[in-house]
């Protein structure tokens, strides 16, 4: 299975940081301008996946192309976190998601090492999550891998999650399409 994934957030909160330590298991401290798409293998409950990740920027045409989200911010920065409010409301209103069916978004609390310099508290980050119906962590993409490595597999599962919905409403649809068809036929054969 293939998933398309866009990594946003506003500058300098690790994204880039983020990703690569996924992809690669290391953090280099320096990024400088590698904004673009990755494709990696992951096996996440005993099934390959493939993701493509986009690192970046450009929101709206990237919102139509993907899959899932992970939206990043820095618990050191408050205008960070800000940010992600409004990419859940851009991202709502410029992606189909049906009503009943979770978003694929991950939302991301980054520098936990920096928790000296915390300005975000943690509860702020999860009743967002909770309140927008999304996935939460707080990571360090400095200095541990297993929580970044959790924050992809959450977002591979929310996305199965979203087209088994999607898979469930387009057989209900088929359904009830097919019994009007019959009452249809059955109403016009007795004319
Ligand atoms: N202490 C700490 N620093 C981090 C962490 N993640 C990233 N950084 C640092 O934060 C800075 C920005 O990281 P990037 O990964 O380039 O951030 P970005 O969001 O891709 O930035 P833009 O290219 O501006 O969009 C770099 O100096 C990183 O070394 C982290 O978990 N902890």
């Amino acid at each position: 299975m293939d998933a398309n994934v866009v990594v946003l957030g506003t500058d300098n909160v690790g994204k880039s940081a983020l990703i690569v330590r996924f992809l690669t298991r290391r953090f280099i401290g320096e990024y400088g301008d590698i904004k673009s798409l990755y494709t990696h293998n992951v096996i996440v409950d005993g099934r390959e996946q493939t993701l493509n990740i986009w690192d970046s920027l450009m929101y709206e045409k990237r919102v139509q192309w993907a899959d899932g989200f992970v939206l990043v911010y820095s618990i050191c920065d408050r205008a960070s976190f800000n940010a992600v409010s409004r990419l859940i409301q851009m991202i709502k209103t410029n992606k189909d998601i049906l009503g009943f069916e979770k978003m694929p978004i991950v939302i991301v609390g980054n520098k936990r090492d920096l928790h000296h310099r915390r300005t975000v508290l943690s509860e702020e980050g999860r009743l967002l999550a909770l309140s927008a119906d999304c996935q939460f962590y707080e990571v360090s993409a400095a200095e541990n891998y297993h929580s970044v490595l959790m924050v992809f597999h959450g977002l591979v599962d929310r996305i199965r999650e979203s087209r088994v919905s999607v898979k469930k409403l387009a057989g209900i649809k088929g359904m009830v399409k097919s019994m009007s068809a019959v009452f249809t036929r059955r109403r016009t054969d007795s004319l």
